[in-house]
């Protein structure tokens, strides 16, 4: 058990690029809820939810990015101070699925080596699939990653995700703090836990999580409304 008063609240970024379903894995996860209507997200938004791992009360922080290339100036400042991440592409678009090295990159580049899933989401949409099983899980086992295949749309594996992500990061941080207990003690701490007593939003006090490392932004979505086929550009080698 980590102390008593002490919260652990680990910030989580989704990414991959645009109409994978980040926002609705996120929306799903968080809410429950799941729409067909894709709206493009302008930089970032953000969602939390509290759950349970071994008896520790866990909050999920889900920072929700923007996939489209012309958002990435304001997305990569995000990335700072996240704890894990979700790379996730979509069964029916090669493109995405192609980028994901480029994405856990991105990642890495700011925040280093930190709990990360690969995801493959619309497998409900398998009959249309642009990649095949083997491919994908080959990209798994190079880039070293736990692979999930996922629906947002039929809640398949997404509550698994998170899960897991949770419990990864709780271990290194019983490692962490086992190895330096300081670290849970100071203002500047490098991890995912403080004192639930001086208020702990994100909003506020944010410099008090991760080194100061977090931005002090309100993350705010802007949504546009833009039609978008889900085939195009879909094909197997
Ligand atoms: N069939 C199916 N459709 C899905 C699934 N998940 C998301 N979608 C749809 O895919 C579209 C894009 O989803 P979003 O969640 O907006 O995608 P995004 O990755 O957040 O996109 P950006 O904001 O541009 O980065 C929407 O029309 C969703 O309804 C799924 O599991 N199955």
């Amino acid at each position: 058990m980590l102390e008593e008063d002490m919260e652990v609240a680990i910030k989580v970024v989704v990414v991959g690029n645009g109409a994978v379903g980040k926002s609705s894995m996120i929306q799903r996860y968080c809410k429950g809820i799941f729409t067909k209507d894709y709206k493009k997200t302008i930089g970032v938004d953000f969602l939390e939810r509290q759950i349970q791992v071994n008896d520790e009360e866990v909050r999920l922080m889900l920072w929700d990015t923007a996939g489209q290339e012309e958002f990435d100036a304001i997305t990569k400042a995000y990335y700072r101070g996240a704890q894990a991440c979700v790379l996730v592409f979509s069964t029916t678009d090669r493109e995405s699925f192609k980028a994901i090295p480029t994405w856990k990159e991105k990642v890495m580049t700011e925040v280093g080596d930190i709990p990360t899933v690969l995801v493959q989401n619309k497998i409900d949409l398998l009959d249309d699939s642009c990649i095949k099983n083997e491919e994908a899980e080959a990209l798994a086992k190079k880039l070293k990653l736990r692979f999930y295949r996922a629906s947002v749309k039929e809640d398949l594996n997404v509550t698994e995700v998170f899960k897991y992500l949770a419990d990864k990061y709780l271990q290194r941080l019983k490692q962490q703090t086992a190895e330096e207990p300081e670290l849970v003690h100071t203002s500047s701490n490098k991890i995912g836990v403080f004192n639930t007593a001086i208020g702990s939003h994100p909003n506020q006090n944010s410099n008090t999580l991760n080194g100061g490392d977090v931005i002090n932004l309100r993350p705010n979505k802007q949504r546009t409304k833009k039609s978008r086929s889900l085939f195009s550009n879909c094909s197997i080698p």
